[in-house]
């Protein structure tokens, strides 16, 4: 078993154990009291109109790299992200691999004006749910995890609460499963999660194939203003970093130091 089948058996099993505790009928009447979705998509169209679009996620550990963060503050880094130049939020809130927690999500998301995505391993249509009940403006959907007809009912659910789905791909033939989904906000992740092994030719080779009209996010072992210019080369102007800016003791600074050069 690899490592990301691994990080999807657990999740299978703690969304089972996690059904049992909230009916969808609980997590409804928690979206009703919820804020609208905040348009994840188009302020990361807007922004990378203007120059270069960001996801910055907040990121505590993962699996390839263990503790990354050691005074991890939700609010803090939302706030620090957003002074920076940010236009999108990513917030991990899975907790056996990556130390991630809901409560980040909530804390991050009032600290600031952002639209948040809920980063986190979806195998059910039911964390879409949870996901907007916490007030999730978007939900990431991995191709690599997942067969067809369950990416089709997660994404279907995620447009059903008037959500935005960043679609993950790492290869030519997940790239071809994603055109069949209709979200055309497509993330190309540099990093095999099999392996672990960090390429960023993975954006370049694969931009080409994105179908028409596709917002591309180039994901994972972006650390510098030249590796966002070096993928705006093929074409990619909106990017999702976590690890490079999470360790600056100077989070706000970093993030415009990456925008700006
Ligand atoms: O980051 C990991 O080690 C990892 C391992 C297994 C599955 C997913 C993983 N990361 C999720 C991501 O895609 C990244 O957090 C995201 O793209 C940001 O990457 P980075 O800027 O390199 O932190």
């Amino acid at each position: 078993m690899n490592k990301l089948e691994e990080i999807c058996a657990t999740k299978r099993e703690e969304v089972a154990a996690r059904k049992q505790e909230r009916s969808l009928s609980d997590l409804e009447t928690a979206i009703r009291a919820q804020t609208p979705p905040r348009g994840f998509q188009a302020a990361l169209a807007r922004a990378q109109d203007d120059r270069f679009g960001l996801i910055a996620e907040i990121k505590k550990a993962s699996p390839s790299k263990g503790l990354i963060r050691a005074d991890f503050e939700p609010a803090a880094h939302a706030r620090a992200y957003a002074a920076g130049g940010a236009a999108c939020l990513s917030v991990l809130t899975d907790a056996p691999y990556f130390q991630g927690h809901e409560d980040y999500l909530i804390a991050a998301r009032e600290a600031c004006d952002l639209p948040v995505l809920r980063k986190d391993f979806m195998v059910d249509p039911w964390q879409v749910a949870e996901a907007r009940a916490l007030g999730a403006d978007a939900i990431l959907i991995i191709v690599a995890a997942l067969d067809d007809s369950v990416m089709a009912e997660i994404e279907a659910a995620a447009l059903d609460h008037s959500m935005d789905v960043l679609i993950e791909v790492h290869d030519a033939a997940e790239m071809d499963r994603a055109a069949r989904l209709s979200s055309r906000l497509i993330g190309v992740n540099n990093r095999d999660l099999k392996t672990f092994t960090t390429d960023l030719a993975t954006t370049e080779q694969l931009a080409p194939r994105a179908p028409a009209e596709s917002l591309l996010v180039g994901e994972s072992g972006i650390s510098s203003h030249a590796d966002c210019a070096r993928l705006a080369d093929s074409g990619v102007r909106s990017f999702l970093v976590g690890e490079s800016l999470m360790r600056q003791a100077d989070v706000a600074a970093a993030t415009r130091t990456l925008l700006h050069g």
